[in-house]
């Protein structure tokens, strides 16, 4: 059919609709449901999601930890929800944000038979729509004529987790000249991932040599440390040290992906901050809120590097993830350049918790 939409295209819808608080329908091999976010759910479409069917939310293994709540799928917690359930009271097991005021919540009961395969995809679709890690999933009979019915985005498991495991391709939109106060000789280049989510940059100084190995930063955004100056992080400084590293050298690579809290969008870094107000660290506030301490995906900055025409990297970082990604990706990483810069009094902690929990080398 003429302008019928791609896998691709139809994930991207599927990310925008749940944003919206609008259902979409996954099918499996043999299962179809439909699958909601609760974040965003209004009480309205609540009440008709819990209207029929046996639903259930599903929660990450972090959140259910978080609230004592059994895992028998591994990753994933599945728990039937009740049809009078409201909507406070699904956001209070979704969000932590009350925990500690309003800890007792459930009992919980954690459904053990069946199948979590369509649970496990309705979990990584939320995540990747940057809400809160968290489905409602309600088993449906014929999940491509619901969908007909009332306009519903459909998504097959078969055509999207091919497109999950893979990295989206970056394609070179359009660079320009761009001279910064550390480096005169600078130049901006965009790309555009084909899934429609976030464009990344890059920035190149001077005019590396593609036969040696270039100064490579993979600098991941943070609206807070990088325009914002805030110091419970080591981004700003690391940007700017990154950069002026580069101009000293004559030459270099920054990435500027578009990974805003280690990949869980800036809404929820600052939900962690908020749980790192009432005492927890940046590991533990993302657990608690059901994420995984890192979750970027390097790929994309090692697709970018190869796009460019690099292939040997000296990386600016104290992340060994970073490296061991790049390299995994097919990159050649000859020296890991440490970048210790922005140390003050109030990220000592959190500078101390990357090295203790996440391996950093400082
Ligand atoms: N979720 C979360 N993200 C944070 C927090 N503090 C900073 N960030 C994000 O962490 C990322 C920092 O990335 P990078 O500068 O690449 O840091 P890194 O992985 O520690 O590695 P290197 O700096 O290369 O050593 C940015 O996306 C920030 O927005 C936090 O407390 N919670
Ligand atoms: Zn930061």
């Amino acid at each position: 059919m003429p302008f019928a939409p791609s896998p691709i295209e139809r994930l991207a819808r599927a990310r925008s609709d749940l944003r919206m608080g609008l259902p979409v329908v996954l099918s499996g091999p043999d299962s179809a449901a439909l699958v909601a976010a609760p974040e965003v759910l209004s009480s309205e479409r609540l009440a008709e999601f819990l209207s029929e069917g046996e639903p259930v939310l599903a929660i990450t293994h972090r959140r259910a930890e978080t609230l004592k709540i059994r895992v028998y799928d591994e990753d994933l917690a599945r728990l039937p929800m009740p049809r009078d359930m409201q909507a406070r009271e699904l956001h209070a097991i979704v969000d932590p944000k009350d925990d500690l005021s309003t800890p007792m919540k459930g009992p919980f009961r954690t459904e053990r038979a069946g199948d979590a395969t369509l649970h496990r995809a309705a979990i990584a679709l939320v995540k990747s729509a940057r809400l809160l890690p968290a489905a409602l999933v309600r088993p449906v009979e014929d999940g491509e004529a619901l969908a007909r019915e009332v306009g519903l985005t459909t998504l097959d498991l078969g055509e999207t987790d091919p497109l999950f495991a893979a990295a989206p391709k970056m394609s070179p939109v359009v660079s320009a000249r761009l001279p910064m106060a550390a480096a005169r000789a600078g130049r901006l280049h965009i790309f555009r991932p084909d899934d429609g989510g976030d464009e990344h940059y890059a920035v190149e100084v001077g005019q590396p040599n593609r036969d040696h190995p270039v100064l490579v930063r993979l600098h991941s955004a943070c609206f807070t440390g990088d325009i914002l100056g805030s110091l419970k992080c080591d981004c700003g400084p690391q940007l700017n040290g990154a950069l002026a590293q580069m101009a000293a050298e004559g030459a270099g690579v920054l990435l500027y992906l578009n990974q805003e809290g280690r990949g869980i969008g800036l809404a929820n870094k600052m939900r962690a901050y908020s749980l790192q107000d009432q005492g927890f660290d940046t590991v533990e506030a993302n657990h608690r809120l059901g994420f995984e301490d890192d979750e970027r995906d390097f790929r994309i900055g090692a697709q970018i590097l190869r796009r460019m025409g690099f292939t040997e990297v000296r990386l600016l970082t104290n992340n060994p993830r970073k490296v061991d990604m790049l390299a995994e990706c097919g990159l050649r990483v000859t020296e890991r350049v440490p970048l210790a810069v922005g140390r003050n009094p109030l990220n000592a902690d959190y500078l101390a918790t990357k090295a203790s929990k996440s391996g950093h080398l400082f």
